[in-house]
Protein backbone atom coordinates (compact mmCIF):
# COMPACT_ATOMS: atom_id res chain seq x y z
CA UNK A 1 0.00 0.00 0.00
CA UNK A 2 0.92 3.40 -0.79
CA UNK A 3 1.85 5.86 2.20
CA UNK A 4 0.70 9.41 1.30
CA UNK A 5 4.17 11.66 1.39
CA UNK A 6 3.39 14.37 4.40
CA UNK A 7 5.75 17.33 3.73
CA UNK A 8 6.58 19.07 7.32
CA UNK A 9 8.44 22.77 6.98
CA UNK A 10 11.31 22.95 9.57
CA UNK A 11 10.59 26.45 11.16
CA UNK A 12 14.47 26.66 12.14
CA UNK A 13 14.57 28.30 8.98
CA UNK A 14 11.92 30.68 8.56
CA UNK A 15 12.04 34.26 9.75
CA UNK A 16 11.75 33.53 13.45
CA UNK A 17 10.76 37.34 14.47
CA UNK A 18 7.51 35.93 12.73
CA UNK A 19 7.06 32.80 13.77
CA UNK A 20 3.33 32.35 14.34
CA UNK A 21 2.66 34.66 10.86
CA UNK A 22 5.51 31.81 9.51
CA UNK A 23 3.62 29.15 10.62
CA UNK A 24 0.22 29.51 8.61
CA UNK A 25 2.09 30.37 5.77
CA UNK A 26 3.69 27.29 5.64
CA UNK A 27 0.40 25.75 6.47
CA UNK A 28 -1.53 27.72 3.86
CA UNK A 29 0.80 27.25 1.10
CA UNK A 30 0.28 23.03 1.81
CA UNK A 31 2.44 22.00 4.44
CA UNK A 32 1.05 19.14 6.60
CA UNK A 33 2.86 19.96 9.86
CA UNK A 34 5.84 22.17 11.39
CA UNK A 35 8.39 20.30 12.68
CA UNK A 36 9.91 22.30 15.63
CA UNK A 37 13.77 22.06 16.39
CA UNK A 38 14.26 21.81 19.70
CA UNK A 39 17.83 21.99 20.31
CA UNK A 40 19.51 22.58 24.07
CA UNK A 41 23.56 23.19 23.21
CA UNK A 42 24.10 20.15 24.52
CA UNK A 43 22.93 16.93 22.58
CA UNK A 44 23.71 19.34 19.81
CA UNK A 45 25.80 22.09 19.56
CA UNK A 46 23.49 24.83 19.23
CA UNK A 47 20.73 26.73 20.97
CA UNK A 48 17.29 27.28 19.59
CA UNK A 49 13.78 27.22 21.38
CA UNK A 50 11.75 25.44 23.61
CA UNK A 51 8.67 24.98 25.62
CA UNK A 52 7.67 28.56 26.24
CA UNK A 53 8.06 29.15 22.17
CA UNK A 54 5.00 26.52 21.79
CA UNK A 55 3.14 28.05 24.28
CA UNK A 56 3.42 31.75 22.44
CA UNK A 57 2.81 30.32 19.17
CA UNK A 58 -0.87 28.52 20.79
CA UNK A 59 -1.19 31.60 22.37
CA UNK A 60 -1.27 33.16 19.53
CA UNK A 61 -3.68 31.10 17.55
CA UNK A 62 -1.60 28.87 15.80
CA UNK A 63 -3.71 25.35 15.89
CA UNK A 64 -1.78 23.38 13.49
CA UNK A 65 -0.78 20.25 13.93
CA UNK A 66 3.25 20.41 15.40
CA UNK A 67 5.54 17.65 15.76
CA UNK A 68 9.11 18.47 18.02
CA UNK A 69 12.00 17.23 17.28
CA UNK A 70 13.79 17.48 20.85
CA UNK A 71 17.52 17.24 20.40
CA UNK A 72 17.75 17.64 24.20
CA UNK A 73 19.48 15.75 26.70
CA UNK A 74 16.73 15.48 29.98
CA UNK A 75 14.18 13.95 27.47
CA UNK A 76 12.06 12.74 30.21
CA UNK A 77 11.77 16.22 31.78
CA UNK A 78 11.53 18.58 28.83
CA UNK A 79 8.52 15.63 27.00
CA UNK A 80 6.36 17.03 30.17
CA UNK A 81 6.49 20.63 29.04
CA UNK A 82 6.25 20.30 25.50
CA UNK A 83 3.28 18.36 26.05
CA UNK A 84 2.06 21.56 28.17
CA UNK A 85 3.28 23.48 25.64
CA UNK A 86 0.82 21.94 22.97
CA UNK A 87 2.93 19.44 21.13
CA UNK A 88 1.35 17.18 18.84
CA UNK A 89 3.79 14.68 18.12
CA UNK A 90 7.06 14.47 20.09
CA UNK A 91 10.32 12.71 18.32
CA UNK A 92 13.40 12.02 20.68
CA UNK A 93 16.36 10.92 19.62
CA UNK A 94 17.41 7.28 20.73
CA UNK A 95 21.00 8.70 21.23
CA UNK A 96 19.74 11.38 23.74
CA UNK A 97 18.96 9.21 26.99
CA UNK A 98 19.80 5.97 28.23
CA UNK A 99 16.02 4.78 28.79
CA UNK A 100 14.37 5.53 25.47
CA UNK A 101 11.56 2.49 25.84
CA UNK A 102 10.39 4.80 28.77
CA UNK A 103 10.40 8.03 27.21
CA UNK A 104 8.90 6.56 24.26
CA UNK A 105 6.03 5.48 26.60
CA UNK A 106 5.71 8.83 29.05
CA UNK A 107 4.89 10.56 25.22
CA UNK A 108 2.46 7.66 24.08
CA UNK A 109 0.74 8.13 27.52
CA UNK A 110 0.55 11.60 26.83
CA UNK A 111 -1.49 11.25 24.26
CA UNK A 112 0.61 13.29 21.88
CA UNK A 113 2.27 10.86 18.64
CA UNK A 114 5.53 9.24 19.23
CA UNK A 115 8.78 9.82 17.28
CA UNK A 116 11.96 8.05 17.53
CA UNK A 117 15.14 9.63 15.48
CA UNK A 118 18.12 8.05 14.85
CA UNK A 119 21.77 9.67 13.64
CA UNK A 120 23.80 8.66 10.75
CA UNK A 121 25.98 6.36 12.67
CA UNK A 122 23.15 4.39 14.82
CA UNK A 123 22.38 0.93 13.20
CA UNK A 124 18.82 0.42 12.86
CA UNK A 125 19.67 -2.95 15.19
CA UNK A 126 19.07 -0.44 18.10
CA UNK A 127 16.23 0.88 17.93
CA UNK A 128 14.10 -3.34 16.94
CA UNK A 129 12.91 -3.65 19.77
CA UNK A 130 11.02 -0.72 20.24
CA UNK A 131 9.52 -0.24 16.85
CA UNK A 132 5.95 -1.22 18.38
CA UNK A 133 6.06 1.80 20.47
CA UNK A 134 6.46 4.64 17.62
CA UNK A 135 4.16 5.69 15.68
CA UNK A 136 7.29 7.22 12.92
CA UNK A 137 10.88 6.76 12.60
CA UNK A 138 13.07 9.84 11.47
CA UNK A 139 16.26 8.86 10.18
CA UNK A 140 18.28 12.07 10.19
CA UNK A 141 19.66 12.62 6.90
CA UNK A 142 22.39 15.23 8.47
CA UNK A 143 24.19 15.45 11.72
CA UNK A 144 21.79 17.22 13.83
CA UNK A 145 22.37 20.89 15.06
CA UNK A 146 21.92 22.85 11.92
CA UNK A 147 19.63 23.65 9.43
CA UNK A 148 21.20 24.37 5.54
CA UNK A 149 23.30 21.15 5.39
CA UNK A 150 23.89 18.69 2.30
CA UNK A 151 22.38 15.23 2.91
CA UNK A 152 24.43 12.56 3.29
CA UNK A 153 25.07 9.71 0.62
CA UNK A 154 24.90 6.99 3.18
CA UNK A 155 21.55 7.47 4.33
CA UNK A 156 20.02 6.42 1.38
CA UNK A 157 20.63 2.85 1.71
CA UNK A 158 19.34 3.06 5.37
CA UNK A 159 16.09 4.37 4.34
CA UNK A 160 15.57 1.31 2.46
CA UNK A 161 16.98 -0.76 5.06
CA UNK A 162 14.17 0.73 7.59
CA UNK A 163 11.41 0.36 5.02
CA UNK A 164 12.06 -3.56 5.03
CA UNK A 165 12.35 -3.52 8.77
CA UNK A 166 9.08 -1.75 8.99
CA UNK A 167 7.36 -3.66 6.47
CA UNK A 168 8.59 -7.44 7.12
CA UNK A 169 7.39 -6.88 10.92
CA UNK A 170 4.08 -5.64 8.84
CA UNK A 171 3.91 -2.28 11.08
CA UNK A 172 1.93 1.21 10.29
CA UNK A 173 5.39 3.31 11.47
CA UNK A 174 5.58 6.49 9.04
CA UNK A 175 9.65 7.09 8.00
CA UNK A 176 10.63 10.62 7.88
CA UNK A 177 14.08 12.23 6.87
CA UNK A 178 15.29 15.53 8.00
CA UNK A 179 18.31 16.79 6.96
CA UNK A 180 19.51 18.19 2.90
CA UNK A 181 15.59 17.04 2.07
CA UNK A 182 15.73 19.21 -1.30
CA UNK A 183 13.00 19.93 -4.54
CA UNK A 184 16.16 18.16 -6.16
CA UNK A 185 16.61 15.16 -4.22
CA UNK A 186 13.10 13.98 -2.31
CA UNK A 187 12.14 11.92 -5.22
CA UNK A 188 15.20 9.62 -4.73
CA UNK A 189 14.90 9.81 -0.39
CA UNK A 190 11.36 8.91 -1.16
CA UNK A 191 12.35 6.15 -3.75
CA UNK A 192 14.26 4.47 -0.84
CA UNK A 193 11.22 4.32 1.12
CA UNK A 194 10.50 7.78 3.39
CA UNK A 195 7.21 9.39 3.24
CA UNK A 196 7.74 12.05 5.22
CA UNK A 197 9.70 14.97 4.36
CA UNK A 198 11.26 17.61 6.64
CA UNK A 199 12.19 20.68 4.47
CA UNK A 200 14.03 23.90 6.06
CA UNK A 201 15.76 25.96 4.17
CA UNK A 202 14.96 24.87 0.49
CA UNK A 203 11.49 25.70 1.84
CA UNK A 204 11.98 28.79 3.38
CA UNK A 205 14.17 30.43 0.88
CA UNK A 206 11.23 30.25 -2.02
CA UNK A 207 9.71 33.26 -3.16
CA UNK A 208 6.54 31.60 -2.88
CA UNK A 209 6.07 28.64 -0.16
CA UNK A 210 3.02 27.61 -1.83
CA UNK A 211 5.35 27.48 -5.56
CA UNK A 212 7.95 25.95 -3.78
CA UNK A 213 5.48 22.70 -2.00
CA UNK A 214 4.28 22.11 -5.23
CA UNK A 215 7.20 21.43 -6.76
CA UNK A 216 8.26 18.83 -3.69
CA UNK A 217 4.34 17.72 -4.79
CA UNK A 218 5.16 17.06 -7.90
CA UNK A 219 8.33 15.41 -7.62
CA UNK A 220 6.30 12.90 -5.13
CA UNK A 221 3.76 12.60 -7.67
O1 LIG B 1 16.78 19.07 12.82
C1 LIG B 1 17.27 19.78 11.97
C2 LIG B 1 18.67 20.25 12.08
O2 LIG B 1 19.27 19.59 13.14
C3 LIG B 1 16.47 20.10 10.78
O3 LIG B 1 15.09 20.00 11.03
C4 LIG B 1 16.79 21.30 9.95
O4 LIG B 1 16.05 22.42 10.31
C5 LIG B 1 16.53 20.97 8.50
O5 LIG B 1 16.91 22.03 7.70
P1 LIG B 1 17.34 21.85 6.17
O6 LIG B 1 18.47 20.84 6.15
O7 LIG B 1 16.13 21.34 5.43
O8 LIG B 1 17.76 23.22 5.77
FE1 LIG C 1 14.68 18.63 12.78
Amino acid sequence: MKIPARIAPSILACNLARLSEECHAAIDAGGDFIHFDVMDNAFVPNLTFGAPVLKSLRDDGFSGFVDVHLMTTDVDRLVGDCVAAGANSITIHFEATHHVQRALTKIRASGCEVGLAVNIATPLDAIEFVLDDIDMLLVMTINPGFGGQSLIPAALPKIERAKRLIDNRGLDVRIQVDGGVKVSNIRAIADAGADTFVVGSDFFSAQSYKERCGEFRAELA
